[in-house]
């Protein structure tokens, strides 16, 4: 059976130090931000599952935004080299827990850079973002890690957000959806769905028909709903406050056969 693990890893008692690029900053409440995260734990829990904890990062104020440093294709873990240097200790941690759970373990190499947030995949292709954290030699690596496994890497340019996914995601029969707003080439991705909120772009696929969206998109929760979905959502303000999303507080591990 396919697996249905997934990382997470505890907020740091650094977290209102966390980065802010494109947003003003905002005063977090770590209290708060750990009772919003161990809801969002427990969301995915209750949807079947398994919870794979990494252990804290406590000197990493950006620790519990786990997805950008580590990503999965097939049974690979190609573990990130962050665009931010204040995040590389991060992956450490995370490639123990990887290589535990039985992945193959792959990286990106110096001088390359890529966040996982950048990275996107819809069946066998990888949209991957071109940002401000992921660079040309990143996503040159990231082509000889995973076209040999199938893949068919796209890159995309993002300028206005932090990672490709915080404007774009898709949903689980492939239509990929985003905030045109937010997004540089609309027109890179077939059967593109807009969609009016910012963070209405961010879902993450809890199976079947099921989505796990943040509470602050209405609109898009509606929309979504309406078009025969599940929609679970969960607060994550403080998590917002630094540009997180519901995408990046975990890392969703489905073809691990154990
Ligand atoms: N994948 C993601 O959306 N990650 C969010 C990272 C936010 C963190 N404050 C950062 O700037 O790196």
């Amino acid at each position: 059976m396919p697996s249905k693990k997934a990382l997470v890893r505890r907020p740091s008692p650094r977290l209102a130090e966390g980065l802010v690029t494109h947003a003003e900053r905002q005063k977090v409440d770590v209290g708060l931000a750990t009772e919003q995260w161990e809801a969002y734990v427990e969301a995915l829990r209750a949807h079947g599952w398994e919870i794979c904890e990494v252990e804290g990062a406590d000197d990493c104020p950006d620790s519990v935004f786990v997805e950008d440093t580590v990503v999965l294709f097939r049974n690979v873990a190609l573990i990130t080299r962050p665009g931010s240097a204040s995040r590389r200790p991060e992956t450490a941690g995370v490639e123990e827990a990887v290589a535990g759970l039985g992945c193959s373990v792959n990286w990106i190499w110096d001088p390359g850079t890529l966040d996982g947030g950048d990275v996107l995949k819809v069946g066998d292709t990888v949209y991957v973002g071109r940002s401000g954290r992921t660079d040309a030699a990143g996503v040159q690596q990231l082509r000889a890690a995973f076209e040999p496994l199938g893949a068919r890497v796209v890159a995309v340019p993002v300028s206005k957000v932090l990672h490709l996914k915080s404007a774009v995601t898709a949903l689980p029969d492939g239509t990929v959806i985003g905030h045109i707003p937010k997004m540089d080439r609309p027109s890179l991705f077939p059967g593109f769905l807009a969609v009016p909120e910012e963070s209405g772009a961010q879902v993450l696929l809890l199976g079947g028909h099921q989505l796990l969206m943040a509470a602050s998109a209405p609109k898009t929760a509606e929309l979504l709903t309406d078009l025969g979905y599940e929609v679970v959502t969960v607060d994550i303000g403080e998590f917002e406050k630094l540009e997180g999303s519901v995408t990046c507080l975990s890392v969703r591990l489905r073809e691990l056969y154990a």
